[in-house]
């Protein structure tokens, strides 16, 4: 752990409302942008007040709530807007593999933010420098397989289907991915940019090298209440509207992204429902149109039954079964298996927490981690009894497309 400010005297925090900032992604700076932004909304963060390394093990969230309550008892908070997401934030992200190292939670020295019409600035101890560089292209990009090819991803589909066929699980969901090599080092805030001017409906993040525009919301606490987005069940974009019409139809109709949904919903009424004293999930999905693909979607929202923080809720509903699978330890067991690479903070949970512990944890997907010239991106999908390999690639290379825009334009 590090803290980089106050080791023998508390944290000066001091949140303060500023004028409309423009666009929030442009204040940042070219190293460790901190980000969470969705309809141009949301927060962005820099420099380091305090960082760590969440210890990996069954109970890293219990032990991340702990740091942060270290950390936030420490801060001396001078709040004038006091809203979530105003006074101490920290950012986090932690691996899909509870066992994998990676994880990560940051106090950034600065953060900006805009909800609803109204701006606000958090700055711990002496506001950090903002060094304007521009913003640069990292010009021509080349792709390489990541762990498994597309055959051999297809051929592990087809296993994780016959197992399934074999009743050994109901739903696994299976990823790969691909190395993007650029010619220049990749400037993070041109991804972001760029996601979030063509993916406006995701959030839009940035938390210590993993980048992405993820559609799905795990969870927002603002309160007692909470919301989340659950999706699964995928369809790529058509040619024409006639086409997304009749890809949007037969998504509805089809008995495998239906079951696909149902499992996904499911393990969030299951996890949820003991947390709540009232939960609405829908009985029919929606659908979510993205630029590269439609998704079934369900808006669930409900009500604490007692003082849970947000990432307590976190802990409880990862990983869905949306990125996971059913049940959820034989899932975790047949990925580990079969994936043959390391998800890393892939479809796991991303996103902020304040000191009363609101916040907004997305699912990271459609994302990729960024280090110097290289991303490792990832995408996956849904796999049932009935999958075909052929399909599930496809939508797959569909999903990839979201940080291929990013990185290409
Ligand atoms: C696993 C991914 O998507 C999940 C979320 C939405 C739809 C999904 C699907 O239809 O398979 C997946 O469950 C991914 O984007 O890499």
């Amino acid at each position: 752990m590090s803290v980089a400010l106050g080791t023998t005297r508390p944290l000066p925090v001091r949140t303060t409302p500023v004028g409309d900032p423009g666009d929030l992604l442009a204040s940042l700076p070219r190293t460790a942008p901190y980000a969470w932004i969705r309809h141009g909304e949301g927060l962005v963060g820099w420099g380091e007040a305090a960082r760590v390394a969440v210890p990996p093990g069954p109970g890293r969230f219990a032990w991340a709530r702990q740091w942060l309550a270290g950390v936030f008892g420490y801060a001396h908070v001078d709040d004038a807007v006091r809203t979530p997401g105003s006074g101490p934030v920290a950012f986090g992200s932690f691996t899909f593999d509870e066992d994998a190292e990676g994880s990560v939670l940051v106090v950034p020295q600065a953060v900006l933010a805009r909800r609803d019409g109204h701006a606000w600035l958090t700055t711990i101890g002496e506001a950090p420098l903002q060094t304007f560089s521009p913003v640069r292209d990292p010009g021509r990009i080349s792709y390489g397989d990541g762990s498994l090819s597309a055959p051999q991803w297809e051929h592990v589909v087809a296993r994780a289907a016959q197992r399934i066929r074999d009743g050994e699980l109901e739903k696994v969901v299976l990823a790969r991915d691909l190395v993007a090599t650029a010619e220049r080092p990749i400037d993070v805030r041109l991804l972001l940019a760029r996601l979030a001017g063509r993916y406006p409906e995701c959030y839009t993040f940035s938390v210590a090298g993993l980048v992405g525009a993820t559609p799905e919301l795990l969870i927002r606490r603002t309160g007692q209440e909470i919301e989340s987005l659950v999706l699964a069940g995928t369809t790529p974009r058509g040619i024409s509207a006639a086409d997304d019409l009749a890809r949007g139809a037969a998504l509805f109709a089809s008995t495998k992204d239906r079951s696909e949904h149902e499992c996904a919903i499911a393990s969030v009424r299951q996890t949820l429902a003991p947390l709540c004293s009232s939960l609405t999930t829908p009985d029919e999905p929606e659908l979510l149109m993205l630029p590269n693909v439609q998704h079934l979607a369900s808006h669930v929202s409900g009500r604490l039954a007692d003082g849970a923080s947000v990432l307590d809720v976190v802990a409880a509903m990862h990983p869905t079964a949306a990125v996971g699978g059913t049940p959820t330890d034989i899932a975790i067991k047949v990925i580990r298996e079969l994936e043959g690479m390391d998800r890393a903070g892939y479809a796991g949970p991303v996103g902020w927490i304040d000191a009363h512990g609101d916040g907004e944890w997305g699912i990271a997907l459609r994302s990729g981690l960024i280090q110097g010239r290289r991303a490792r991106l990832f995408a996956g999908g849904g796999i049932m009894g009935d999958s075909d390999p052929a399909a599930e690639l496809t939508e797959a290379q569909a999903k990839f497309r979201v940080m291929q825009y990013a990185l290409e334009g």
